[in-house]
């Protein structure tokens, strides 16, 4: 276990929103203990002091259920020391202050200064068993994503995804582990499990929350890039992967990138019919008026920015050919729902389908519609557990990459998506509009 996290953009949202609540919820439940430290550092110039009161503070706001006790345990292991995360003496100056041993860079920054601060961490002579830790978005496109791999593997002299930890909260969801576990070990879903039994999957993440005045970067991304190339296609390599060769973490990150290797977008024209962007127009979500998405400070209308993505995707291998799956992710929708939907085949041309709803994140885990002379509904809750990211933290800090995102699945999303936003960027699909408190444009499918 690392018991040293050198955290990179300590005072930015990222950090104060999500690590400190996650790390809090693990000191909570005894996985993070008094040997635990976290060095904070930023450009901002406060002492650890200033930064343990912003923390507290930001875990009073993010995190208030985790009784004081463990919040402020947490906040005492915190110090900071001002720092250029790009400069080579800087951030050399950070690591000789966490200490001998390995230690966890977790890098909290815009990812412009991802390649910068490798680089000068690959300087700094971390000592062996270091990890560096960072989020999406994985490059731009494609190339990108391989020249970021490139650098990650070269400079820290280690071998492909031992010490880059590529995160994705969607995989420290509860379902989405639950799902890889239902995959890997279950009888009755293996039994169902392909084209044969499945007409469609629908891979849903829709969210009612308008962009809470996220505009400099969601305008400049939109659905697509935001959810659907990143979140969505790590559920979606869960779902289609092929049993694993071995029960090995490798072994399942190898099924997950072959399945993505064998998904295929819609190009060109097809594009028009297979896919569908959108954006919300003025509307209601509950009791509240709520402005079209061109109207939220720092929209630039003229981006023609989507903030709804819909996908179909076939899978090219013998299991899956013959099945749809459809990727749609949207904001400020009428509910906020992530799920997996499983279309089961009807047994007879009128009858009725049957239908497995798998809540990715919700309340309610598992639901299958089974049709007898009366539909029979079958729910299943979870267990009380961690949030998404302290599952992913703990696997990262435990020296794991079950719970990573792999480079060749960095580089097979990109290029899944590709052809999808070159059809749009070319002009083959319009840009439609849907009302804010809707359920969004009509379906592409069903
Ligand atoms: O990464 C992102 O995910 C959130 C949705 O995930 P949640 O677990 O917070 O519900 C999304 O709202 C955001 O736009 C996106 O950047």
């Amino acid at each position: 276990m690392i018991t040293n996290l050198l955290l990179f953009g300590a005072t930015g949202d990222l950090a104060s929103d999500l690590l400190l609540p996650a790390l809090a919820a693990l000191r909570a439940t005894g996985r993070i203990g008094d040997d635990f430290t976290v060095i904070g550092t930023a450009r901002d110039d406060m002492d650890t002091k200033a930064f343990r009161e912003h923390a507290a503070q930001s875990l009073e706001e993010n995190a208030s259920h985790i009784p004081i006790e463990h919040r402020e345990a947490l906040t005492q292991s915190l110090r900071y020391q001002a720092g250029d995360a790009t400069k080579a003496e800087d951030v050399a100056a950070l690591v000789r202050e966490a200490g001998d041993g390995p230690l966890v860079a977790y890098l909290a920054l815009p990812p412009a200064l991802f390649i910068p601060c490798i680089t000068a961490l690959a300087a700094a002579d971390l000592s062996a068993g270091s990890r560096v830790a960072l989020e999406k978005p994985f490059g731009e496109d494609l190339d990108s994503a391989v020249e970021l791999n490139r650098v990650l593997a070269g400079l820290l002299g280690s071998a492909d995804d031992e010490a880059a930890y590529r995160i994705d909260h969607a995989l420290g969801m509860s379902t989405v582990r639950n799902l890889l576990d239902l995959r890997l070990n279950d009888p009755f879903l293996a039994a169902i499990w392909d084209a044969q039994h499945i007409e469609r999957v629908d891979v849903l993440w829709e969210e009612d929350d308008p962009l809470e005045g996220r505009a400099g970067y969601y305008d400049s991304a939109g659905a697509l890039k935001d959810v659907v190339q990143n979140h969505m296609l790590r559920v979606l390599a869960v779902v289609a992967m092929e049993p694993p060769a071995g029960p090995g973490e490798q072994e399942v990150k190898e099924a997950k990138v072959d399945a993505l290797r064998a998904a295929r977008a819609p190009q060109g024209d097809d594009a028009a019919s297979r896919t569908r962007r959108a954006r919300w127009a003025a509307g209601r979500l509950g009791d509240a008026d709520v402005p079209a998405y061109v109207d939220e400070e720092g929209v630039d209308p003229s981006r023609e920015t989507e903030t709804f993505a819909e996908v179909v995707l076939e899978i090219d291998t013998p299991r899956w050919r013959g099945t749809s799956f459809v990727l749609r992710a949207g904001k400020a929708l009428r509910v906020r729902r992530k799920e997996v939907v499983v279309h089961l085949r009807p047994l007879r041309p009128d009858g009725p389908p049957g239908r497995l709803d798998i809540g990715i994140d919700g309340p309610t885990d598992i639901t299958l519609t089974l049709q007898g002379s009366e539909p029979i509904i079958l729910t299943g809750t979870p267990p009380a557990s961690l949030p998404p990211y302290a599952h992913v933290l703990l696997d990262l800090l435990q020296g794991g990459s079950a719970l990573a995102v792999s480079s060749g699945g960095a580089e097979e999303s990109w290029r899944l998506m590709e052809p999808v936003l070159a059809a749009w960027s070319e002009g083959r699909v319009p840009l439609v509009e849907y009302p804010a408190g809707s359920d969004g444009p009509p379906r592409l499918l069903g």
